[in-house]
């Protein structure tokens, strides 16, 4: 392990009051600072109840909590809340402000000036790429639900918190705005770096937006904690397999580049026609290799250079040895872990 975890739950539980089992049984779980852990697991398995312990929004029943070092199982809610942003499915934006007054919600409670407020709120509408002129002074049903949910990360970003809480956020937008409210978040995150505990039950949405992902059973119980790479790589038992479902080897070809492999050389009397052929680029991944192998059925692709010349073909073959690699170096990760000898959780 590097650095001191931006959160740590150690051994944490809950059970709700009137009922016998747990929600949460002894989970034990770090983030570290900058990353997004997804938690994804079926329906019920204690998801939504294990992020809302983190900002105390539930009590624990067991188990302590800690931020950035500081054990926080006991500190003042409020305060907690203040630090830590909070988004969730249907963001339930207050009907009667505006747009700005809802943005403006965390920095008023925190008395900031008014001059300062509404800087910081142009600020956060255009960072999720929304005008401030535009949408400023309209009020949350005047919205489409994608434009709803961008103001909801808005409002949750509103003090700069290090720490962000999204509970489904995107789960109940169509698929298309869907996916561009992912990749918009994903590119406010390479600037911001915050540390983000995410919840899906959509395993895709949790391959494509964790640096790590949490694979959780009942009562949230880890099954596996790892990145998307190695779990697909690697899944280590029935459950994840299962949870994972079919695929697991097209997609893990997404994570590697081509420009990665050594390609097979073009000679001269294909020269010509590689260049007719169908192409990708180094910087493209192994999934799409296989989209243009299978689109040209050629079982091969040719490869342009960043001199715009083709620089070789990458070919089906690759394509299994790259996977048979990182299926290797999962099982060897998992093999140290066991044996005790790697450092990396
Ligand atoms: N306030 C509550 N009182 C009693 N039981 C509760 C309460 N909230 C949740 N539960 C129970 O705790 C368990 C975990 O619920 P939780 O909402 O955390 O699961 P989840 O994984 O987020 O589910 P989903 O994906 O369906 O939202 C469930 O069995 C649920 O019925």
């Amino acid at each position: 392990m590097t650095a001191e975890p931006m959160i740590r739950l150690d051994h944490v539980s809950k059970t709700y009051p009137g009922t016998d089992t747990p929600a949460v049984t002894e989970l034990t779980l770090e983030i570290d600072p900058g990353e997004i852990l997804v938690l994804v697991g079926p329906s019920g398995c204690g998801k939504s109840t294990t992020l809302r312990l983190i900002n105390r929004m539930i009590e624990p029943t067991g188990g302590r909590i800690y931020l950035d070092g500081d054990d926080v199982t006991d500190a003042n809610p409020d305060q907690l809340r203040r630090r830590i942003g909070y988004v969730i499915q249907q963001i339930g934006l207050f009907p009667h402000q505006t747009i700005a007054e809802n943005v403006a919600t965390v920095p008023k409670m925190l008395r900031w000036d008014k001059k300062r407020i509404t800087a910081r709120v142009d600020e956060l509408l255009d960072m999720v790429g929304l005008d401030p002129r535009v949408y400023g002074d309209r009020y949350p049903k005047e919205l489409s639900g994608g434009q709803a949910q961008r103001v909801g990360v808005a409002r949750a970003l509103g003090a700069d918190p290090s720490i962000m809480l999204m509970d489904e956020p995107f789960g109940a937008i169509d698929p298309i705005t869907r996916e561009s409210l992912q990749n918009e978040f994903l590119r406010l995150q390479d600037e911001l770096r915050k540390t983000i505990v995410f919840v899906t039950h959509d395993i895709d949405e949790a391959i494509k937006m964790g640096d790590r992902i949490a694979i959780l059973g009942k009562q949230s119980m880890v099954h596996q904690a790892d990145t998307p790479e190695r779990i697909l790589a690697y899944p280590v038992d029935d459950f994840v397999r299962s949870f994972i479902g079919a695929g697991t080897a097209m997609r893990g070809l997404a994570f590697e580049r081509v420009g990665d492999l050594d390609l097979a050389p073009i000679n001269g009397e294909h020269a010509g026609r590689a260049s007719s052929a169908g192409s990708i680029t180094v910087e493209s991944t192994l999934y799409e290799a296989l989209e243009e192998m299978l689109r040209t059925a050629s079982g091969k692709a040719v490869v342009m250079g960043d001199d715009g010349q083709p620089a070789g073909y990458v070919e089906l073959s690759h394509l299994s040895a790259a996977l048979r690699t990182a299926q290797n170096e999962a099982r060897l990760h998992y093999d140290q872990l066991a044996a005790g000898t790697s450092g990396t959780r």
